[in-house]
């Protein structure tokens, strides 16, 4: 099912979408094991497409990104904000952690993320995770989901529904899924190269409320509810 297709920067990227179903037939099926064989397809080639960006660039589009968010309303009254350190040319988002907001960070532990707190100006040096990727220190001090007004999530790639590829680790589908972190706002955080009209997704992938690109920010599109058929 996969398709390529001439995207705004002359790449060709494959794009996925889901099978034809015609009406009065039962939904085609999609196995567990060929969702997660179109994801690590899709993966290998939007980070070869992500890290073929020039450096001028990416930091030409990290800074238009980074904009956008500072004009998401969302953002704008959040205090505390949860986001990342950018790693294999994610957008960066550095210049927004000196805005003044708590800003936190996540450390994995195991199956899951510990949330600390971090800002240019703290006390606790950044250390490098198990992946490569910078993370808070253990002893400087968490966040509890009580506390946190928006999440930017990073992502390999979305779909304008919402749906996100990540890495493959499942960390933030398991977050997003307790009822603790599913009501705040979300917003993924991807160039536009990675924003695609549909990705595969399993039963566990949770959806992001919004998607922000160098382009602006997208809220998610809502999904077509199923025909019914009496
Ligand atoms: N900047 C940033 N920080 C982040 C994330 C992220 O996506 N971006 N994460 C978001 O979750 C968490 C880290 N998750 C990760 C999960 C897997 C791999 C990883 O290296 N995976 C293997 C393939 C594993 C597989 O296919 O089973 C790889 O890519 O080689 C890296 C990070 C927490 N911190
Ligand atoms: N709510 C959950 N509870 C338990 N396991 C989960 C949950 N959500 C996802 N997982 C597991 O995590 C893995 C996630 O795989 P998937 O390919 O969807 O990752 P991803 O969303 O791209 O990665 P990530 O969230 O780390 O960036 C799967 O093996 C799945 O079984």
């Amino acid at each position: 099912m996969g398709y390529l297709v001439q995207s705004q920067t002359s790449r060709l990227l494959p794009i996925f979408y889901g099978p034809f179903v015609p009406l009065h037939s039962s939904i085609a099926p999609v196995t567990s094991a060929e969702i997660q064989a179109q994801k690590v397809e899709l993966r290998r080639s939007l980070l070869r497409a992500r890290q073929g960006m020039h450096p001028d660039q990416w930091r030409e589009k990290s800074d238009r990104l980074c904009h956008h968010v500072q004009q998401w309303q969302p953002f704008q009254e959040a205090r505390t904000v949860l986001a990342f350190f950018s790693t294999r040319q994610e957008p960066d988002l550095m210049p927004l952690f000196h805005l003044p907001k708590r800003w936190a960070f996540p450390r994995c532990e195991d199956q899951a993320m510990i949330w600390h707190e971090w800002s240019p100006r703290s006390r606790y040096p950044l250390q490098t995770g198990s992946f490569g990727i910078s993370e808070p220190h253990p002893l400087s001090p968490t966040i509890t989901p009580q506390q946190v007004d928006v999440i930017l999530v990073p992502a390999i790639a979305c779909d304008v529904r919402g749906y996100r590829l990540g890495y493959g680790g499942g960390y933030y589908d398991r977050m997003l899924s307790n009822p603790l972190w599913s009501g705040i706002p979300t917003i993924g955080i991807v160039f536009e190269l990675a924003r695609l009209p549909q990705l595969p997704h399993a039963p566990w992938d949770r959806r992001l409320g919004n998607i922000c690109t160098e382009v602006g920010v997208f809220p998610s599109r809502p999904t077509t509810p199923s025909l019914k058929m009496t």
